[in-house]
C-alpha cells in the first residue's frame, strides 16, 4: 500500500465507538500523508426525538444518545448501510457489544478489499460450539483480512473528554499493524503500547467485565474497600489463569499492561458492569431489567460473559478452577445469595 492513504471506518457508533471515532477523525488531520481525511462511522439507525441518530450524528456533530454533551470532528461521516460504510475501506475499526459481531460481519463477507485490515476494539470472547475464539481471530477468518486488538483502561467518557489514560494494542504484525495502528490511535492523552500477546489481550479486556461484577456486588452489599481489593486481586488471578489455560502464547506481563491490570482497576471503580451490578443487589429484577433502566440502550457485557464463561467451564468440569467467575454467575443468574460471592474469596 505504498504511498496510498487509508481509508478509515469505525464499525459501531456507541459509547466508546463514538469517543473513539472522534480521537480518529482527531488523528486522521494530524497525518494527512498517510490517512484519507474522511472517517465513516457505522451507526445502528434509530430514532432519537424523532430523528434518525445518523442525521443528528452528520448536522449536529454529536451522538445525543450513546456519547451526550461531546462534539464530534466534521470529518465523521455517520452511515446506515454497513455496506456503504466499510466499502472500499483499508482499516476498519470493529467496536460493538460482542453480541452483535457475527450479524454485522456476515454482511461484510464480500464487501471488504483483501489489502483492508481491521482492529477489534471489543471486549469480550466468541463462545462458539463450545469453543473459546478471540474475535480478532473469528473476525479475520470471516473476512479474510488481518485483524489485531485494542483493550485498556479506557472509559469511554474519560478518553472523550480527552484525560489522560493509555491502552494497548496487540498484534501479531508489530511492525506492520502495530506502527499504523500506533499513528491511529496515539494521542497526546491516550498512550498506546505495542504487544505481541494479543490472545492474553482479548482475554483480558473480556474477564475483567465478570471481576467488575463481582466488585459491583460487593459495592451493592456495602463491603467496603478492601473486599473490593480482594475481589480485582482474586479476579486478576483467575483472568490469568484462563488465558493460559485456553491460549497459547499469554504472557504473565500482559497483565501488568493497561489492558490488563489497569483496565481492571477502572472498570471495578468507574464501569458499567460495576454500576450495574451493585444496583442489582436489592432489586428484585432481573440483571437485564437492570440494565435497560440505567444504561439508556448502552451494554455491559460482564454478564453475557459470565454466562458464557459459565457454560465452557462447566462442560469441561472446571468451575472449580474458577470459583470467582462461577460465582459471580451463580448470583446473577441461579438466584444465590449475593453474600456467597465472599466463599469465592476463601476457596
Ligand atoms: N463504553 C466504554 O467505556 C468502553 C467500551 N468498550 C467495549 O467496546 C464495545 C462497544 O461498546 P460501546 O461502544 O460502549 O457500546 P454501547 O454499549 O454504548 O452501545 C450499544 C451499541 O450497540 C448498538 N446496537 C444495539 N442493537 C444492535 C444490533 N442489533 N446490532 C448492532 N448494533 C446494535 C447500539 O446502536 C449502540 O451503538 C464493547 O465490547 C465494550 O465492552 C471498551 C472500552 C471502553
Ligand atoms: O472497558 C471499559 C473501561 O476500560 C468500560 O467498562 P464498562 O463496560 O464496565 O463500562
Amino acid at each position: 500500500m505504498g504511498g496510498q492513504q487509508y481509508k478509515v471506518s469505525v464499525i459501531g457508533s456507541g459509547n466508546w465507538g463514538s469517543a473513539i471515532a472522534r480521537l480518529v477523525g482527531q488523528n486522521v488531520e494530524k497525518h494527512p500523508d498517510l490517512f484519507d481525511q474522511t472517517v465513516r462511522v457505522w451507526v445502528f439507525e434509530e430514532e432519537v426525538n424523532g430523528r434518525k441518530l445518523t442525521d443528528i450524528i452528520n448536522n449536529d456533530h454529536e451522538n445525543v444518545k450513546y456519547l451526550p454533551g461531546i462534539r464530534l470532528p466534521d470529518n465523521i461521516k455517520a452511515l446506515s448501510d454497513v455496506q456503504e460504510a466499510a466499502r472500499d475501506a483499508n482499516i476498519l475499526v470493529f467496536v460493538m457489544p460482542h453480541q452483535f459481531v457475527y450479524k454485522t460481519c456476515e454482511n461484510l463477507r464480500g464487501v471488504i478489499h483483501n489489502d483492508c485490515r481491521a482492529i477489534s476494539l471489543i471486549k469480550g470472547l466468541d463462545f462458539h460450539n463450545n469453543e473459546i475464539m478471540l474475535f480478532s481471530d473469528e473476525i479475520s477468518r470471516i473476512l479474510g483480512i488481518e485483524c489485531c486488538a485494542l483493550s485498556g483502561a479506557n472509559l469511554a467518557s474519560e478518553v472523550a473528554e480527552e484525560k489522560y489514560g493509555e491502552s494497548t494494542i496487540g498484534t501479531k504484525n508489530i511492525e506492520t499493524d502495530g506502527k499504523i495502528f500506533h499513528k491511529l490511535f496515539h494521542t497526546n492523552y491516550l498512550n498506546i503500547t505495542v504487544i505481541g500477546d494479543y490472545s492474553g489481550l482479548q482475554v483480558c479486556g473480556a474477564l475483567k467485565n465478570v471481576v467488575a461484577i463481582a466488585a459491583g456486588i460487593s459495592d451493592g452489599l456495602k463491603y467496603g474497600n478492601n473486599t473490593k481489593s480482594a475481589f480485582i486481586r482474586r479476579g486478576l488471578l483467575e483472568m490469568r489463569k484462563f488465558g493460559k489455560t485456553f491460549f497459547g502464547g499469554v504472557h504473565t506481563e500482559t497483565f501488568f499492561e493497561s489492558c490488563g491490570v489497569a483496565d481492571l482497576i477502572t472498570t471495578c471503580a468507574g464501569g458499567r458492569n460495576r454500576k450495574v451490578a451493585e444496583a442489582f443487589i436489592g432489586s428484585n429484577k432481573t440483571i437485564e431489567e437492570v440494565e435497560k433502566e440505567l444504561l439508556n440502550g448502552q451494554k455491559s457485557q460482564g454478564t453475557t460473559t459470565a454466562l458464557e464463561i459459565h457454560r465452557f467451564l462447566k462442560a469441561r468440569n472446571m468451575t472449580d478452577m474458577f470459583p470467582l467467575m462461577t460465582s459471580v454467575y451463580q448470583v446473577i443468574y441461579e438466584n444465590a445469595p449475593p453474600e456467597s460471592i465472599i466463599d469465592a474469596l476463601q476457596h
